[in-house]
C-alpha cells in the first residue's frame, strides 16, 4: 500500500484565551518577535514559557482523571480548562489521507476545522502529536493571507509561486491562466491593499489552484465570491482532484461539499467525532444540526462566531395576532422576531433558511431589504421581520442568524432555530398533500390560451 500524503496523530492544540495577538503560540513566533523587539520580547517568551507549563499542567491533571486522553471535558462543546484559561481548539486527532482524496472537513462553528487547516498548512504549531506531510502543500484560509498588501497582484502571483518551490520559468507558464481565471486582469499592476475581499479571494484562489500544488488546503473563503465565482472555484477544485492531486475543504455549504468530496470529516469540540464517505457524515451532522436548533437554548450557545459586544438571545416565529408559535403553515402571515442581548443602535440581521439536506432556500437580510422603520439613531432590543406569505412547503427547515451593528458582525450562530412547515394555503388556494414537494412556491397562475389568443 502506499504512504499516505497526510498523516495526523494524536494531534492536539491549545490556545489561551485572550491571548491571541499578545503572544506567539510558538517558539519560532516569539524568535521572529524578538529579533523585532528584543525587549518586549523579553517579557512574551517568560509568559510563553508559563503558558507551556500551564498546558503541561492541564495535561498531565488530565492523565490522572481520564487515561490516554487531554485534560478536556468529553461534552461536546468547547474545550476550556477554568484554571487556566486554555482553549483545547484540537484535541487528539488522528487520521490518514492519501493521494487523490477529496476530503471535506465539517463541524459546527468553533469545532477546530480552521485550526486543524492552519497545522496542516504548517502555520501554527500542534501543541501535542503530529502531522506529517509528504507533499507540497497550497492553501487559501483567510481572505489575503499569502499575500503581501503593498506589493502588486503580479508581484503577489510570483512570491507565492516562489514560496510554493516553483521556479521563474514554472509561474511565467501559469501565469496567464491564473489571471484569466481571477478575472483582476486590470488590476494587475495595483497594490492588493486596494483590491476588494472578492478580488484578494478570486486571485488568491487562482493562485492556490494553479500553481500545482500536491495538496490543496481551502477554508470557507469561498463564501466570499459570488455564485457564479463559486460555482467556477468548485469546478477548478474538481479539476484539480481528477488529476490525482489531494484536497482538503472546510465548508459549510452542503452542496459544494457533496459536489466535490468523497470523504468527510466531521469535528465536535475539537475532537474528531466521524470520519467516513461524505454524505453519511454530511447527513449526520445536518441531522445534528437540526436537532441543535430544535433543542438548544440560543442564549447560552457557545459555537458562535462575530465580535460578541451583542447576542442573538432568542428568535421566535409569530402569527398575524403576534402569538408565539412552534410550527408555519405555508401562505401564512409570519413574523419572525429576533431578540438581541442589549439595546443596539440600528441593528441589522441577517436569517438564512436552509432545508435538512442542507440546502440553502431563501434568506431574510435587512442589509439588503431596508428596514421599513430606516430611522437614523433608532435603538432596540428587538428586531422584526414580517413576512406576507410564508412560501415554504411543507418540512424541516432551520434557520442561521447573522447580527450586525455598524457595520462588524456581532454574532453568527447555525441552526439558531428550526421551523416546522405544514401544509396550509398557497395564494389563497389550499395545498394538496403530494410526495416530492419543492421547497418554495413561486407564485404563479396558469392560464389556458385560447385559439383566439394563439392567432393574436
Ligand atoms: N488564536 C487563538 N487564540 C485563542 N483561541 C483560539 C484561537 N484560534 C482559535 N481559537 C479557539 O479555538 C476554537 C476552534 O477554533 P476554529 O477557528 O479552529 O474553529 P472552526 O471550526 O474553524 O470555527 P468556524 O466555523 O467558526 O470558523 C474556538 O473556540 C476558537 O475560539
Amino acid at each position: 500500500m502506499s504512504t499516505p500524503l497526510i498523516t495526523v496523530e494524536g494531534l492536539s492544540k491549545a490556545y489561551r484565551i485572550g491571548l491571541k495577538d499578545e503572544i506567539p503560540d510558538t517558539f519560532m513566533g516569539a524568535l521572529t518577535g524578538w529579533l523585532q523587539s528584543p525587549l518586549r520580547n523579553l517579557n512574551r517568551l517568560r509568559r510563553l514559557n508559563t503558558f507551556h507549563k500551564e498546558v503541561a499542567t492541564a495535561r498531565s491533571a488530565g492523565n490522572r482523571s481520564q487515561q490516554g486522553s487531554m485534560a478536556a471535558p468529553d461534552d461536546g462543546g468547547l474545550s476550556t480548562d477554568i484554571e487556566t484559561d486554555i482553549v483545547w481548539a484540537l484535541q487528539d486527532i488522528s487520521f490518514e489521507i492519501n493521494q487523490g482524496e477529496v476530503v471535506g472537513v465539517i463541524g459546527h462553528n468553533g469545532a477546530g476545522k480552521s485550526t486543524l487547516l492552519k497545522v496542516l498548512s504548517r502555520i501554527t504549531d500542534p501543541t501535542t502529536g503530529r502531522a506529517v506531510i509528504r507533499g507540497r502543500v497550497s492553501s487559501l484560509l483567510e481572505v489575503g493571507t499569502g499575500f503581501h498588501a503593498e506589493l502588486t497582484g503580479r508581484e503577489n502571483v510570483y512570491m507565492n509561486g516562489t514560496i510554493l518551490g516553483m521556479t521563474k520559468r514554472e509561474i511565467d507558464r501559469k501565469f496567464d491562466d491564473i489571471v484569466e481565471f481571477s478575472g483582476v486582469n486590470k488590476f494587475l499592476d495595483t497594490p492588493v491593499k486596494r483590491y476588494s475581499s472578492g478580488m484578494k479571494v478570486r486571485l488568491a484562489f487562482a493562485v492556490a489552484a494553479h500553481l500545482d500544488p500536491e495538496i490543496l488546503i481551502i477554508d470557507e473563503v469561498l463564501a466570499v465570491g459570488d455564485a457564479g465565482f463559486q460555482r467556477k472555484c468548485i469546478g477548478k477544485m474538481q479539476d484539480v482532484a481528477q488529476s490525482g492531486r489531494t484536497v482538503l475543504f472546510v465548508s459549510h455549504n452542503a452542496v459544494a461539499l457533496r459536489s466535490l468530496c468523497q470523504r468527510g470529516i466531521l469535528l465536535q469540540g475539537g475532537r474528531s467525532v466521524m470520519d467516513g464517505p461524505l454524505p453519511e457524515v454530511l447527513d449526520f451532522y445536518l441531522s445534528s444540526l437540526n436537532s441543535v436548533a430544535a433543542q438548544e437554548d440560543l442564549a447560552t450557545r457557545t459555537d458562535r462566531g462575530g465580535k460578541g459586544d451583542f447576542r442573538v438571545q432568542a428568535i421566535e416565529i409569530r402569527d398575524e395576532q403576534d402569538v408565539a408559535i412552534n410550527t408555519v403553515a405555508t401562505g401564512q402571515p409570519t413574523t419572525v422576531a429576533v431578540q438581541i442581548s442589549d439595546s443596539v443602535n440600528c441593528p441589522q440581521c441577517a436569517l438564512r433558511v436552509y432545508d435538512d439536506k442542507g440546502h440553502f432556500i431563501t434568506q431574510f437580510d435587512s442589509r439588503l431589504n431596508s428596514l421599513e422603520d430606516d430611522l437614523p439613531n433608532v435603538s432596540t432590543d428587538v428586531i422584526r421581520c414580517s413576512v406576507p406569505e410564508v412560501l415554504l412547503m411543507p418540512g424541516h427547515y432551520r434557520v442561521d442568524v447573522e447580527l450586525f451593528a455598524e457595520g462588524v458582525r456581532q454574532d453568527q450562530v447555525k441552526a439558531a432555530c428550526a421551523i416546522e412547515v405544514i401544509s396550509g394555503r398557497l395564494h389563497g388556494r389550499p395545498l394538496k398533500d403530494r410526495n416530492n414537494l419543492p421547497s418554495i412556491a413561486h407564485p404563479h397562475r396558469w392560464v389556458y390560451q385560447t385559439p383566439c389568443q394563439k392567432e393574436a
